[in-house]
């Protein structure tokens, strides 16, 4: 057999019968630990040798731990300068005062205290208003805590000294305290039968080394298999969030369709929110309880004409069968200022003209930006998400444009069982609801509501022509292609790093 050079030297100093550190391996093969270590594992692969694993304790003394071994612990100095002084065990007739024995004791600084605290709680004495008691029965000569201490210094085994004992001196720091994975290697009946029928060293070469690069051997040697399965320590870079990578996924897709995208403010009038949207200012969602309402001037650079037709179609309808809502409206409700609800104010104000002109069909817009609702927060419901938004804008639309869109889009993401439920927005006529099927519970979750924009909406904007529309949610779409089936995992501060460190967007 032909084993790297580590290995044969490792393979011939271990034993079959006997548990050998790979400590004791290294310094046989004459190997630094590391490479032992390596070929230790090689080995035990290739089923020559058995790796034993020990958790082991070890202690070692401080630099302050040794000094005290001469010298004594501060506190037995400070027993021996008191008895020395004259110290008895009554408190009365043969007490000494504590500075005289302080100074005798030779102890200074950070000592004192040290001293006094650990007297006490030894009962060498007692220590009243500064005077200094001993008890003769106390006997500092053999004080556990030094003996330990002793010992550690000389490299003496403490197996058998009290862990109370050893805790002490680390939390007095005297000692360190080191926990350690203690590994031996024996031989396997494999290895013993390759050791009888001979091992020689390969002529291979493990790593590169700069000396083979600059001296140009690396052309002539042979390299050792590279093992690709071997355990190596797991390494957290940054990556890119899954909702980011699902983001850039959604626009990659609706680029390719033939989309542009859209931006503008995440705090919005009330206007381009929900006015521009026939949404009538009494409605349930413009509450205070739905609705993120900011403290901040109103926008008061809204369009004049634009503002006066949804004012009309609010108040009498649009066409000869409009009727409008005859409720209340005020242009200075559509001016307040809110945290968007809805994407559907960016649609609002591209297809107004405000933003890029007035656009002639057809026309493809899109959005994947963030909005923000006064929600309960659950299992399917953040208060911040991301919306897909969009719109189609062209001569002749129907329901099958719609839903076709929605097919052709989520196919992208591997999702083709998307269903549909009749909805109803104030903006929209028809409107649907789409669903998809979670992978793992099943169960169908909403992901989408769209529906084609009633004239009620495009009249006022200026558009003649069929626009249909959507806002789809990220978030679920994220939660059917990874399997999440709790939308906190994803982001927030409930957030499952585990999950976010591995999850991939597959499609
Ligand atoms: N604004 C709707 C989505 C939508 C947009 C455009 C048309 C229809 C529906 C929502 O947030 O749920």
């Amino acid at each position: 057999m032909q084993l790297p050079e580590p290995q044969v030297a490792v393979l011939n100093a271990a034993s079959a019968t006997e548990e050998t550190p790979i400590d004791r391996l290294a310094a046989a093969a004459e190997l630094e630990p590391e490479a032992a270590t390596r070929a230790v594992f090689e080995l035990r692969d290739e089923g020559l040798l058995e790796v034993a694993e020990r958790e082991t304790v070890e202690y070692e003394p401080t630099d302050e731990g040794r000094t005290y071994v001469d010298s004594g612990l501060p506190e037995t100095r400070l027993y021996r300068a008191a008895v020395g002084a004259g110290a008895g065990a009554s408190a009365d007739e043969d007490a000494v005062s504590m500075g005289q024995v302080i100074g005798a004791a030779d102890l200074a600084g950070d000592a004192v205290d040290i001293a006094l605290a650990n007297f006490g709680r030894k009962g060498y004495g007692n220590i009243d208003s500064g005077d200094l008691s001993v008890d003769p029965e106390a006997d500092p000569e053999a004080d556990p805590e030094a003996d330990a201490l002793a010992a550690l210094v000389a490299d003496e085994a403490v197996d058998t000294v009290d862990n109370e004992v050893l805790d002490r001196l680390v939390s007095r720091n005297l000692a360190a305290r080191r926990d350690r994975t203690e590994r031996s290697a024996t031989l396997t009946d494999a290895g013993v039968t390759a050791l009888m029928e001979g091992v020689e060293t390969a002529e291979t070469v493990d790593r590169l080394t700069p000396e083979l690069l600059t001296s140009g051997e690396w052309e002539d040697v042979e390299f050792a298999d590279y093992n690709v399965e071997a355990d190596a320590p797991a390494v957290q870079g940054g990556t890119t969030h899954v909702l980011r990578q699902a983001a850039e996924r959604v626009t990659d897709v609706l680029v390719g369709m033939g989309f542009q995208e859209m931006d503008g403010p995440h705090a919005d009038a009330d206007f381009w929110i929900n006015d521009c949207l026939f949404m009538p200012q009494d409605h349930p969602a413009r509450t205070h309880w739905d609705r993120f309402a900011l403290d901040t001037p109103p926008i008061d650079d809204l369009p004049a004409d634009l503002v006066d037709r949804v004012e009309s179609a609010h108040r009498e309808g649009v066409g000869a069968d409009g009727d409008g809502y005859h409720s209340p409206w005020s242009e200075e409700f559509a001016r307040a200022v809110a945290l968007r609800g809805h994407t559907t104010s960016l649609s609002m104000r591209y297809l107004s003209g405000e933003r890029v002109g007035d656009l002639d069909p057809p026309r493809r817009f899109f959005s994947v930006e963030k909005v923000y609702r006064n929600d309960t927060l659950d299992a399917t419901h953040l208060l911040e998400f991301f919306q897909i938004e969009g719109w189609v804008m062209a001569e002749d639309l129907s329901v099958r444009d719609l839903m076709g869109t929605f097919v052709e889009f989520y196919e992208q993401f591997g999702i083709t069982d998307i269903q549909f439920k009749p909805h109803y927005n104030p903006y929209t006529e028809p409107s649907f609801e789409l669903f998809g099927r979670h992978p793992t519970t099943g169960e169908l979750i909403e992901i989408g509501n769209s529906g084609m924009f009633r004239d009620e909406v495009l009249d006022p904007l200026g558009v003649d022509h069929d626009v249909m529309a959507w806002g789809l949610a990220l978030e679920r779409l994220a939660m059917l292609t990874t399997g999440t089936e709790d939308i906190r995992d994803l982001h927030g501060t409930l957030a499952d790093l585990e999950f976010l460190r591995g999850a991939e967007v597959t499609y």
